[in-house]
């Protein structure tokens, strides 16, 4: 690992702030962050999520709502308000339930509104997709051939074949979560187009396709020129309305007005904080190539793995292409595996030595994965530390494979278990099941270089990009150098941009890439050993 540093231009007192909130699968977080791009302030808070049957998952918007007002009071704590200037959004791409007067609605059989929220990772709508993808429909070139039972056509579908009187027939509105948020702070429902185009279907060039709705059998959702999930759409970025309503500026503890920018989702803000880093003096031969060399993977609950390119390149089993959905003037391909650090969490949390793990960890005041990298440093002994899982395998498929088998039906599975229940046989299975995801991102390069792509460099963020022995397995099984930003917290500092860019301080997303990022990646750590 070498680890490389650049002057930047810190010292300048800052003049103006931005505000990025980031809504995770896990917890909501928030950032102050200046017109350098750094990051001055973060705070986090978990939010609420259920389960009430096997492959459901809800949450609540309203609870979500609260955690994005309480942690956004705690960054600006202290600062004087009328230099905040803007204020950005990202989010998972779960499905919100709006009544007519904006009220939440139920999405489960128990009629409990206050869970309105289908969430990205739920997979109840298999049956739903399946018929969605027999129709072969074109709009389905643009998903990477498949539609993914996570995507909103099916959740919709399965809501008005199981849910219609209590929440379909009463339903106004649906929205991304992304633009949920930024409908609830500003009052206007115009969606952004990363939504739109990613989980919805709808072209960049050409709009909604009326004659999709209706072969799936949503036709209502035409009516009223698409009221119901869209019909202005605006590019991330955009100024919303006239910016923050007094509300919900009282509830975030903001003032009123300030510039709301159109969303992004989660993944694509952590895209846009990280794939026009600046990297100049690392020799790094990403530094002479485009930018379409770079993959950006935001690895948090579920790892995306976001590549652009100038002209449209259709990667089966990867979703996209995505015109302007994430780089305004760029196609984007997502690859995916929906479940990367749930898949790990899972793992060491189920193994019986679990308990033991956790008490040594916090005895020496560590985190487990913290304790579980140091642990297998002094199993490993001389040998690298690849070679303890020779005869131990996992496939990750525990939720399905999203890229690029595009096969929801897949299931994980471990080959070599034995009688062992101790801490070495926890930590050699973490390592195995970290090897195997990263098998599964160079398995999605592979597919996207098949296609056209042409990819050199990886650049990591998210929860997952602070494991440093996650990181170097990326490295050494992809065969590729990996990049991390100083400022970890990659995704909010994207969630800013927005913020940045609605306030008309910066021009653009793209010319802020070039403005706001030599400050905030003014240290980079690459892991090369291959
Ligand atoms: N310091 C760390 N070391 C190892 N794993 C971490 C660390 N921080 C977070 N993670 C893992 O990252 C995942 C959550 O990432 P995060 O980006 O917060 O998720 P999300 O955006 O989906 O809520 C979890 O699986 C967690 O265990
Ligand atoms: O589908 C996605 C992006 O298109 C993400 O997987 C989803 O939004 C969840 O993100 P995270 O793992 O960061 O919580």
């Amino acid at each position: 690992m070498v680890e490389g540093t650049m002057m930047s231009g810190r010292d300048q007192e800052p003049s103006h702030y931005y505000v990025g909130i980031d809504v995770g699968t896990g917890s909501v977080r928030a950032a102050l962050v200046d017109q350098r791009g750094l990051l001055l302030a973060f705070a986090e808070q978990p939010i609420k999520k259920w389960e009430p049957q096997f492959n459901h998952h809800e949450q609540s918007s309203e609870d979500i709502w609260a955690a994005c007002c309480l942690v956004t009071k705690e960054v600006v704590q202290g600062i004087d308000a009328h230099r905040i200037r803007g204020l950005g959004f990202d989010a998972t791409c779960s499905l919100v339930v709006l009544d007519k007067e904006f009220h939440p609605l139920p999405v489960n059989h128990e009629g409990d509104s206050s869970r309105n929220v289908i969430m990205w990772l739920d997979h109840r709508a298999v049956s739903q997709v399946h018929r969605i993808n027999e129709t072969k429909h074109r709009v389905l070139q643009y998903v990477g051939g498949v539609m993914s039972v996570e995507m909103q056509a099916p959740k919709l579908l399965w809501l008005k074949e199981n849910l219609r009187e209590i929440c379909w027939d009463k339903a106004g509105h649906f929205f991304d979560l992304p633009d949920f948020l930024s409908w609830k702070a500003t009052g206007v429902t115009a969606r952004s187009l990363c939504s739109l185009v990613c989980k919805w279907t709808y072209s960049a060039e050409k709009g909604w396709d009326d004659s999709f709705w209706k072969m799936i059998g949503l036709e209502d959702l035409i009516d009223d020129n698409y009221s119901k999930i869209g019909n202005l759409v605006l590019l991330p970025g955009a100024s919303l309305g006239i910016g923050l309503t007094p509300e919900a500026a009282r509830e975030l503890g903001l003032p009123s007005g300030i510039a709301v920018a159109a969303s992004l989702i989660d993944a694509h803000a952590g895209g846009l904080g990280v794939i026009g880093a600046d990297v100049r003096g690392h020799g790094l031969t990403c530094e002479r190539q485009p930018v379409t060399s770079r993959l950006a993977v935001i690895c948090g609950t579920s790892s995306c793995h976001m590549g652009i390119s100038k002209d449209p390149v259709f990667v089966p089993g990867v979703w996209g292409p995505y015109f302007s959905a994430m780089v305004p003037g760029f196609w984007l391909n997502e690859g995916g595996q929906s479940v990367t650090g749930k898949l790990i969490d899972h793992m060491v949390q189920g193994h019986p030595a679990f308990p033991e793990l956790q008490a040594k960890a916090t005895a020496r005041c560590q985190s487990i994965y913290a304790y579980l990298n140091g642990h297998l440093d002094l199993i490993k002994k001389a040998q690298p530390v690849g070679f303890l899982t020779v005869d131990l395998h996992v496939w990750p498929d525990f939720h399905g494979n999203r890229s690029p088998l595009a096969d929801l039906t897949l299931k994980g599975m471990v080959t070599g278990l034995t009688l062992s229940q101790d801490l070495d046989d926890l930590a050699i299975l973490y390592l195995a099941t970290v090897q195997a995801i990263a098998f599964g991102t160079r398995f999605i390069i592979e597919t996207m270089e098949a296609a056209g792509h042409s990819l050199s460099t990886l650049f990591l963020c998210g929860g997952l990009s602070k494991n440093p022995l996650f990181v170097q397995m990326h490295a050494d099984i992809t065969g590729m150098p990996v990049v991390l930003s100083q400022e970890v917290e990659s995704v909010l500092v994207g969630a800013a941009i927005l913020g940045a860019c609605a306030s008309g301080d910066f021009t653009s997303v793209q010319l802020l890439q070039v403005e706001f990022f030599p400050g905030c990646f003014s240290r980079l750590a690459f892991y090369l050993e291959l």
